[in-house]
């Protein structure tokens, strides 16, 4: 299969007068681990929510798996989705939960559930709502795993975690891509975390997607320049500054190029991915109109 797992365009969000997502266009592969990353109100959520069909767009239109979100039974099943509050039923034990989504899920599987639930330590017979909000992250997280779902969508996931348990969760994230090759599309603050898990990158900021594309291409186009201060208007042609600081005497700049950058007057350096997001967050902040740039 090569459709892609989400494609959107133009797709826009308004609460009244507020924008919440704004013209996105998204084309994303199958086979990924999707990092959504941006500041707080950014419209993560809202695109999340678009996404699994618990939100409408205003504008613009979306396809997830080929379809309509959750247009109907078939669709729902093939998409697990973990909301950033985690949502338990309280009065429910995991063991009801548990039945709760055998009953509600062709793909269940029940083996799967139980194997996680006893990896975790929790005792089936607990009830949810005596559960901390990292075990309910992690109750949330087995319920959506065993829809067996070709895409799963986690809001924050790791929020709630403690730093082993957040690493414990992302490697048996990671175990449950390599087995059953579904998609993963997860938003998260905390840019370490997906560094290690993602293989795709998208960047929402102030509603609009300022970078989508293949982490490992990112990396490959994207430089800090460091060399006496010059107008960032001087460097070639090609040569886009993402973000730029400067002291009397240097310049530092954070450019994407997608030919390697050859300038005996430059020290050029690989960036991180932390690098990358934080120079398009940057840019954002302090550019008018900032540039709309996707990469497959
Ligand atoms: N029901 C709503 N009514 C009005 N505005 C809303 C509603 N839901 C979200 N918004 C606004 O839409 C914008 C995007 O919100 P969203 O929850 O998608 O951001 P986010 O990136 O997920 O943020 P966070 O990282 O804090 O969870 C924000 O400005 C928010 O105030």
């Amino acid at each position: 299969m090569t459709d892609p797992v989400l494609r959107a365009d133009g797709l826009s969000k308004r609460y009244g007068r507020r924008t919440a997502l704004s013209d996105c266009t998204l084309s994303i592969p199958p086979g990924r681990v999707v990092g959504l990353v941006g500041p707080n109100g950014a419209g993560k959520t809202t695109l999340l929510q678009i996404a699994v069909g618990m939100l409408a767009q205003t504008a613009g239109t979306i396809e997830v798996l080929g379809g309509r979100p959750a247009a109907n039974p078939a669709q729902l099943a093939r998409v697990g989705f973990v909301a950033q509050e985690t949502p338990t039923y309280a009065g429910l034990t995991i063991a009801d939960h548990l039945r709760f989504g055998a009953h509600t899920n062709p793909r269940w599987d029940q083996r799967l559930a139980d194997e996680r639930i006893a990896a975790l330590g929790l005792e089936p017979a607990q009830k949810a709502g005596k559960l901390s909000g990292g075990q309910r992250a992690q109750l949330a997280l087995t319920m959506a795993v065993a829809k067996r779902p070709d895409l799963l969508v986690l809001d924050e996931p790791v929020a709630s975690l403690d730093p082993l348990a957040r690493r414990e969760f992302l490697r048996s994230l990671m175990a449950f891509v390599a087995d059953h090759g579904a998609s993963v599309i997860l938003s998260s603050h905390l840019v370490s975390d997906l560094e290690r898990v993602c293989d795709y990158l998208i960047v929402l900021v102030a509603s609009r997607v300022r970078i989508a594309g293949e982490v490992e291409h990112l990396l490959a186009t994207h430089y800090r320049l460091t060399g006496a201060r010059r107008d960032p208007a001087d460097l070639h042609p090609g040569v886009t500054v993402i973000e730029g600081s400067h002291t009397d005497r240097q310049s530092t700049l954070i450019v994407r190029s997608d030919t390697p950058i050859d300038d005996p007057s430059l020290a050029v350096e690989q960036i991180t991915l932390e690098d990358l997001v934080l120079a398009y967050m940057t840019q954002a902040t302090t550019s008018p109109r900032p540039a709309l740039e996707s990469i497959r």
